[in-house]
């Protein structure tokens, strides 16, 4: 048989809807600072670039002064962490990431997150033993949508030639563009944070419920019987 081909997966919007535990811990912030809190989607909105285009994004929609951005990401990153409280695994992620374990995939994760809320979070869902890689949005200089950080993951798992063999799952225009640079075939998880229409990004294939996940892996990379 083919050996299975390496997976790697986005994480905010991808496999957790983290939204909830960002957007409590912004206005965490902003009411220290005597700002108005901001709605869930709007903040929701800005999720996908790193906590530095987070807090870029809160600063232009509030006002703030941007002399004070270091001091509030810092205010910021003592609480978001270990935020887990409010952050949810979407249906069947746990479920598909078990079944594609189970068939061999080697998998890793390469997020925009910082690598230790990161690796909080994974952990709080019992999931870090899936990954033979974890890349955060603080690993390397770059970010999504570099192909760096993407790179950088499938040869943490051993797998150089990922552009012909790999898979990279995602739900953003960080990660489709980050795949593009990267020459790796995106699937499009339509159910997390993008902003532009589906038919307008660019993906291999898309899904809108992890059920349907193993069943595309096998139809994208059929193993066949060597020799
Ligand atoms: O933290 C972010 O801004 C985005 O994280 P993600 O790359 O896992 O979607
Ligand atoms: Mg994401």
């Amino acid at each position: 048989m083919s050996v299975p081909c390496p997976i790697v997966f986005d994480l905010d919007g991808t496999l957790i809807d983290s939204a909830p535990d960002i957007h409590a811990c912004v206005n965490t912030v902003l009411r220290e600072n005597a700002v108005t809190p901001l709605p869930l989607d709007r903040v929701r909105s800005f999720v996908g670039g790193g906590v530095e285009l987070l807090w870029s994004r809160i600063i232009a929609a509030r006002g703030l002064d941007p002399a004070d951005r270091p001091v509030l990401i810092a205010a910021f990153m003592a609480r978001y962490h270990d935020a887990t409280a409010l952050t949810r695994l979407y249906p069947g992620a746990a479920e598909a990431l078990a079944a594609l374990a189970d068939l061999g995939h080697p998998m890793g994760i390469c997020t925009n997150k910082p690598l230790a809320a990161t690796r909080n979070v994974l952990a709080h869902f019992g999931l870090t033993g899936f990954f033979g890689a974890v890349i955060g949005g603080d690993s390397l200089p770059q970010k999504k949508p570099h192909p760096a950080p993407l790179h950088a993951t499938f040869a943490a798992l051993g797998a150089e030639d990922a552009a012909a063999a790999g898979l990279f799952v995602g739900d953003s225009e960080f990660d489709a563009g980050c795949a593009a640079a990267a020459s790796v075939p995106f699937l499009l998880f339509t159910g997390g944070y993008r902003h532009t229409p589906v038919e307008q990004m660019a993906h291999e294939a898309s899904f809108s419920d992890f059920s349907q996940l193993v069943r595309l892996v096998l139809e994208m990379r059929p193993r066949v019987p060597a020799g």
